[in-house]
């Protein structure tokens, strides 16, 4: 039986994987982490996330828990996630890291932590999506310099990071492909007299509203013609589906930092 902790128990994410690995024969929540101030601290995980009671509370000590679990499921905050992935390193455990919206320091130390255990990241855990970064990764490589690439993502009211890191994702995709350095090409949205678009910037933006469960376009517009690349997800589910794969994955990896590709294809 693989022993999980869901950390972020209480979030959309922690939620469906409290959910989703209650279904799976192989696999059992031994442990649920939430912030140290959370009003449903103490409440049987199973509980909040709707499934009936199933013996275990939510806290908000990771090092007192980590024993009892093989592999940690991660959607929260960018200063936890950090927080969390010492704590597993710390522990010699295995890691499924999900959560978006590092900045440059904090991404620094994800990358300096995490190959120190078995540990899958990526900011989009769906099937979908995966495959829509090797199509847009295809039609960059033919299409070329001859068409302006844009990227747009739409999400909840709720989503506080900004772009969504799948977008981020993709536009590092493109870039790469397209061999441009994306620090020096995105343009993150557009507002004033910005000049006329300059053939080689990414456009990068970003939508909020209501309830969506993140779409994602990518835009290679030529002249005369357009190409568009859409995934929309209609719910979070092919999200928390992938993150328990890469959970069972994980089990049997070595050492390392790997991306949901290896466990999805
Ligand atoms: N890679 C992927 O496939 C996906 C990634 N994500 C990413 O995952 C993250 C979470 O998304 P989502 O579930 O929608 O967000 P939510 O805000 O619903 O959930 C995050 C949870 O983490 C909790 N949290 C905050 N700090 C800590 C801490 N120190 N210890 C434990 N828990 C903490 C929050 O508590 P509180 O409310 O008290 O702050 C909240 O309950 C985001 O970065 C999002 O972009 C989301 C979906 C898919
Ligand atoms: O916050 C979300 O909801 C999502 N976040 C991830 C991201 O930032 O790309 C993945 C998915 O789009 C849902």
């Amino acid at each position: 039986m693989i022993r999980v902790i869901v950390n972020g128990a209480c979030g959309r994410m922690g939620k469906m994987i409290t959910q989703g690995v209650s279904e799976q024969e192989d696999m059992q929540i031994v442990g649920a982490i939430e912030f140290s101030e959370h009003p449903q601290l103490g409440q049987d995980v199973g509980e909040v996330a709707g499934i009936g009671t199933i013996g275990v509370p939510v806290t908000s000590d990771l090092p007192a828990i980590l024993d009892d679990g093989d592999v940690v499921i991660e959607f929260t905050s960018p200063s936890a996630t950090i927080e969390h992935l010492q704590n597993v390193v710390d522990a010699g455990k295995r890691m499924v890291i999900a959560t978006t919206g590092y900045d440059e320091e904090e991404l620094a130390q994800v990358h300096a932590l995490a190959p120190q255990i078995p540990c899958v990241m990526a900011s989009n855990m769906s099937v979908g999506i995966n495959v829509m970064l090797q199509a847009i990764q295809l039609v960059a490589n033919v299409l070329g310099d001859d068409y302006d690439v844009e990227v747009i993502e739409a999400h909840h009211n709720q989503k506080v990071d900004s772009p969504s890191g799948t977008a981020l994702r993709m536009a590092e995709v493109l870039a790469q492909t397209l061999d441009r350095n994306l620090s020096e090409v995105g343009v993150y949205g557009r507002h004033g007299i910005v000049g006329k678009r300059t053939k080689k910037e990414i456009g990068i933006h970003a939508i909020r509203g209501g309830d969506l469960a993140g779409d994602h376009t990518v835009l290679f517009v030529g002249t005369g013609d357009r190409l568009e690349i859409t995934h929309r997800g209609q719910n979070r589910e092919p999200l928390a589906r992938g993150a328990i794969r890469a959970a069972r994955w994980v089990m049997g990896a070595p050492k390392g930092l790997h991306d949901i590709a290896e466990v999805l294809f």
